[in-house]
């Protein structure tokens, strides 16, 4: 291996781009020779950790430790500065100097956990930090608060696991020792992801399996994890949470039946048009109808009865159209209830948990009443808290939870820190109010898709277009399919399996056995295809994932990003195809603009289609009446739900490619041929090929 080798192969997880920094090759190379797998090769000695470093929050940070002034240090920082420019990192704050390698760890903290720590790293391939590893290990065990935002793969979860674990042994070897108790804490947002870090390989400490148990190091779902810190304000959010569920399960129900009173009478009215065709008009009056009730059937309301049925093909269907209920009733809500926030988040937390982890606060109950009760769990001794996801599980409505969480860990060198591939600046400020002065690491473009996923975006039949990309092997296994419910997830999968693919399901509609068995399944290679919702969005590493197909095209661009995100990962390329229809169209420009920063090709009429806030704004400006409330509900409930896909999904991708970015609203007619291409980022460095969009 030579070095530039190992200098790509410390960028791991995300794209080296030679072109842009080749000065910097050309520096790694120069008398560079061979080095040994956990050495940065001569000619650009990585910053030289001094001893001890590392060793404890309590030194204070350790850039501290570099004083300036002689050569050795400009050197270092020199180094740093090398190092964080080859690997796209971007510290912000006063970091301490990046890792180099795993060896420099054994002077943080105890001798023995790491050498322990070091030899299962190396029995599981990892010989040297990712970027966001080298960066963020040394902040954390500096004790600094931090957020850390890199690209999905690229190896976030060690860079908090191994802190965690070395800081909690180091707590315990201290003399005298510090009391028992939880050290350190990680969040995550659904319980896969929980026990995925806890499978993580282990790095000494096997007690690092989360659960309520006595532990040092501990990984939880905040809503959970809140019955165990402190039972009195989880039996209030459970109520409010119950309430606020209750109410929403309530409006949804009215809202379905008034939608079926409609459909009832469109159909009754429809009968009768016939009878009278059919020069039976006596007979249709003898039905009794009231003429005057059916006026009240519009177009308008045809529109909503397709959001809330689907499309006749059944590519979507009540769940579907009961979601865009749900969303509706919750647009009403925030005019009506826009100050109860609380209950609003709660009910958030609860419905988004149906997404994302069971915990719903009727399980959440038969769970408790199931266990015997626990002591409250103690966190006076914190002095680390992970929000792995951290945007998701604000996005989750868990902000009382986390509050709940941080007043009961006190302890004054407590450090917090918050990962995701994405952090919204809403985010960062919420962060930033209860972090005064934390440190930044920036791995990648902020917020970017993974450069190590070719990516396209499709027009086609969904169903005939999945089944053809599979069948015809341009999708090797192991696929992941991300739908947008556990209905429609349940109608692929046996299509699928009527297919004859070995294909699996999972959605928040399963019990806690049958996920963890999908799961399991689809990672010894049982199963070829897994069809999931956004509960496997996030976080989730199936290491050997060749292709993410998006059969529902993601709400939001974050969400895309994650869902990607499950291939290419760890250094390797994989390949990612959303489906999509007219309907999407409000969303295909900002995809556009992902899948272009990440360089792969898009279309160039893509970037003509007019941004979804001034749709939006033009929407909500126009809408006025009744009517235009319906024809706007009928509208938001059919887009990105598939719910009047099947207009779409009738003309067929080639007869409608053509024509298809004036039917989307295209501003301007694109000349045969011109295409958006990629940003020269991606381009010229080895990778998967980057088909064009279809
Ligand atoms: N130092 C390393 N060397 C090689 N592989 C590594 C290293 N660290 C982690 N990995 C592997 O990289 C893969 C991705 O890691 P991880 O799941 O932590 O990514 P992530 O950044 O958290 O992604 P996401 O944002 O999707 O959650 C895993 O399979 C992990 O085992």
């Amino acid at each position: 291996m030579d070095a530039a080798d190992i200098f790509q192969s410390l960028g791991v997880g995300i794209k080296f781009d030679q072109k842009r920094f080749g000065r910097d090759v050309a520096l790694f190379k120069r008398g560079s020779g061979t080095a040994g797998p956990n050495e940065i090769p001569n000619g650009a000695k990585g910053p030289t950790a001094k001893k001890g470093q590392l060793k404890s929050a309590e030194d204070g940070p350790a850039r501290d430790q570099q004083v300036a002034g002689t050569k050795e240090d400009d050197d270092d920082l020199e180094a740093v500065e090398l190092f964080s420019r080859a690997a796209k990192v971007e510290p912000e704050g006063d970091c301490p100097p990046p890792l180099r390698n795993f060896d420099e760890l054994r002077d943080a903290g105890d001798e023995s956990i790491a050498a322990r720590l070091l030899g299962n790293m190396a029995a599981a391939g990892f010989h040297r930090p990712t970027p966001i590893q080298s960066q963020a290990i040394p902040c954390l065990l500096a004790g600094r608060d931090l957020l850390a935002i890199a690209p999905t793969g690229s190896g976030k979860t060690l860079a908090f696991l191994i802190p965690s674990l070395l800081l909690a042994r180091r707590l315990k070897r201290a003399r005298p020792a510090t009391p028992p108790g939880v050290k350190a804490l990680v969040l995550t947002p659904t319980r896969e992801l929980t026990a995925q870090s806890a499978r993580h390989p282990d790095p000494g400490d096997r007690r690092a399996r989360g659960d309520f148990a006595r532990v040092d190091v501990l990984l939880a779902n905040p809503l959970r994890l809140v019955e165990a810190v402190d039972p009195g304000t989880a039996g209030e959010m459970r109520a409010r949470i119950a309430r606020a569920t209750e109410a929403k399960a309530e409006r949804k129900r009215r809202r379905k039946e008034r939608v079926l009173r409609k459909k009832d009478k469109a159909a009754k009215k429809r009968q009768r048009q016939a009878l009278r065709r059919a020069g039976q008009a006596q007979e249709a009056e003898a039905d009794g109808e009231d003429e005057s009730e059916e006026e009240a059937w519009s177009s308008d309301d045809e529109e909503e009865l397709d959001a809330e049925e689907g499309s006749d093909d059944g590519e979507s269907g009540d769940e579907e159209g009961s979601k865009a209920d749900d969303d509706q009733a919750s647009e009403d809500d925030d005019d009506s209830e826009a100050d109860d926030q609380d209950s609003e988040a709660d009910s958030e937390a609860a419905s988004s948990s149906d997404d994302s982890d069971s915990d719903t606060p009727g399980q959440n109950e038969s769970k408790l009443g199931a266990d015997p009760p626990r002591p409250a769990l103690d966190l006076s001794q914190l002095r680390l808290l992970i929000l792995d996801e951290a945007d998701k599980l604000f996005d989750l409505g868990f902000t009382p939870q986390v509050d709940a969480i941080l007043a009961k860990a006190p302890h004054p060198q407590l450090a917090r820190a918050f990962f995701s591939a994405t952090l919204p600046d809403a985010v960062e400020t919420l962060a930033r109010s209860v972090m005064p002065d934390p440190l930044r690491v920036t791995v990648g473009r902020r917020g970017g898709a993974a450069e190590s996923v070719a990516q396209r975006l499709k027009f086609a039949g969904k169903p005939l277009a999945l089944r053809q990309l599979l069948r015809s092997g341009e999708l090797r296994p192991p696929v992941l399919v991300f739908v947008d419910s556990r209905d429609r997830a349940g109608r692929v999968h046996e299509e699928l399996r009527l297919d004859g693919l070995r294909a699996g399901l999972i959605s928040a509609g399963q019990s806690d056995a049958q996920r963890e068995e999908a799961v399991a399944a689809f990672r010894k290679g049982a199963t070829w295809v897994l069809i999931a919702t956004d509960l496997l969005g996030r976080g989730m590493d199936f290491p050997g994932v060749n292709a993410v197909v998006n059969y529902d095209c993601p709400r939001t661009t974050i969400d895309y990003i994650h869902r990607i995100g499950r291939t290419g990962r760890a250094g390797r390329t994989g390949t990612a195809i959303t489906f999509f229809t007219e309907d999407d169209a409000p969303k295909l420009r900002a995809l556009a603009n992902v899948i272009k920063h990440a360089g792969s090709d898009v279309p160039a009429w893509m970037f003509g289609l007019e941004k979804e806030d001034k749709r939006r704004k033009k929407r909500d400006g126009k809408s006025g009446g009744a009517k235009d409330g319906a024809a706007r509900r009928g509208k938001a409930a059919g887009r990105g739900r598939g719910g009047r896909a099947g207009r779409v999904e009738r003309v067929t991708a080639r007869k409608s490619s053509s024509n298809l970015p004036r039917k989307l609203g295209a501003r301007k007619p694109i000349a045969k041929g011109k295409r958006g291409g990629g940003r020269g980022r991606g381009r010229g460095a080895p990778g998967p090929r980057r088909p064009s969009a279809k």
